[in-house]
């Protein structure tokens, strides 16, 4: 079906009515300033910070490390069960309101553990929080445990050895943070394990670090799905692999604008991947720093790229729901929501 002809002022509505999956979307990455402030209080952590406007204005980032100085910061006030269930039942409550029917929700359990928070009160908070956006949104989602890459394969291990006995509470592992100096090659012995294990694999690669590193999260780690990925385009023959095998990549228009991987969304690459027959995904990354949740990702991706019209808006949400680790019948039984709104459009 052809929905080229759809008005462009149409877009935004459709862009917002659109049932989609997110795929990447740090659940610490979604504390918003005031919530951090409240927990800060609630917790008796103290901050750097005098206000809620001071830390927003801190969020003027050069780079990935820029960033994630303030996002570890931000997340020293999450101490117990209750904090975790808190923000993320805030972004469930946000993901809703997009028309998010499916979340594959990152966590950095070492971010937590390295200060003395249990990793059983992580998993605890955000299973309710997962089982009650379920019961009460109607928001169906998955947790991805995520190995931080700028510490160590050993402290990787120790991680996936405290998260063993909660194994049937997450589906598989990603690996994220500092990503130059830190190759896939690092946590090639760790990703084997997970795999063997049966976890679903995922890797952030090709953000700020080169091609070589998307090509070893796939052959090396066996991840199934590229975060980020943007810097393919640096390897033609990678280009065409990728399309080939149809390996998702699950870009975040607004991260990479933030973070300066590209210096203005009207030379952001998503155009390109789609037009190279690429598995592209829109997405948030970290919604509460980059400047808003995925239907604002798509808003300022298509206003500012006038080759995307609404046929691309239908691919980029069917392959949402397609690269998703949820079930056949689940997966059609969104897209056939997907095809009522498209209709309801033409
Ligand atoms: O975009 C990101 N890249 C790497 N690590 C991260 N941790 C949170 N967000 C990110
Ligand atoms: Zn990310």
């Amino acid at each position: 079906m052809s929905y080229e002809s759809i008005a462009r002022d149409r877009l935004p509505e459709l862009l917002r009515a659109m049932p989609k999956a997110e795929l990447h979307i740090h659940i610490e990455g979604s504390l918003e300033p005031e919530l951090i402030f409240q927990l800060a209080q609630r917790n008796q952590v103290g901050l750097a910070y005098p206000d809620v406007d001071a830390l927003r204005a801190a969020y003027a980032f050069t780079d990935l490390q820029s960033f994630l100085d303030i996002y570890y910061a931000g997340a020293s006030v999450l101490l117990k069960e209750e904090d975790f269930f808190d923000m993320a039942m805030a972004y469930y409550r946000r993901a809703q309101a997009d028309h998010v029917v499916h979340a594959e929700v990152f966590f950095d359990p070492q971010t937590h553990t390295a200060r003395g928070v249990p990793f059983e009160t992580v998993i605890r908070g955000l299973t309710r929080a997962k089982e009650t956006a379920q019961r009460e949104l109607g928001v169906s989602s998955e947790l991805i445990l995520c190995f931080l890459r700028h510490l160590s394969e050993d402290e990787a291990f120790a991680t996936l050895e405290q998260a063993l006995p909660w194994r049937d509470h997450f589906i598989g592992v990603g690996l994220d943070s500092s990503e130059r100096g830190n190759p896939p090659e690092k946590f090639a012995r760790v990703f084997a394990k997970c795999r063997e294990l049966g976890l679903r694999l995922v890797a952030h690669a090709g953000e700020e670090g080169p091609a070589s590193y998307i090509r070893s999260a796939l052959d090396v780690l066996h991840a199934e799905r590229i975060d980020h990925g943007v810097r393919c385009v640096e390897d033609p023959a990678l280009v065409e692999r990728l399309a080939a095998e149809r390996v998702p990549l699950t870009v975040c228009p607004l991260s990479n604008v933030k973070l300066c991987v590209f210096p203005t969304m009207a030379q952001h690459n998503l155009a390109t991947l789609l037009e190279r027959g690429l598995c592209v995904t829109v997405n948030s990354d970290d919604p509460a720093y980059f400047g808003g949740y995925v239907n604002q990702n798509y808003l300022e991706a298509f206003a500012a790229l006038p080759q995307l019209h609404a046929g691309h808006a239908y691919t980029l949400a069917r392959n949402s729901l397609e690269a998703s680790f949820a079930s056949d019948a689940d997966k059609a039984r969104w897209i056939a929501e997907l095809d009522a709104v498209f209709a309801r459009f033409r």
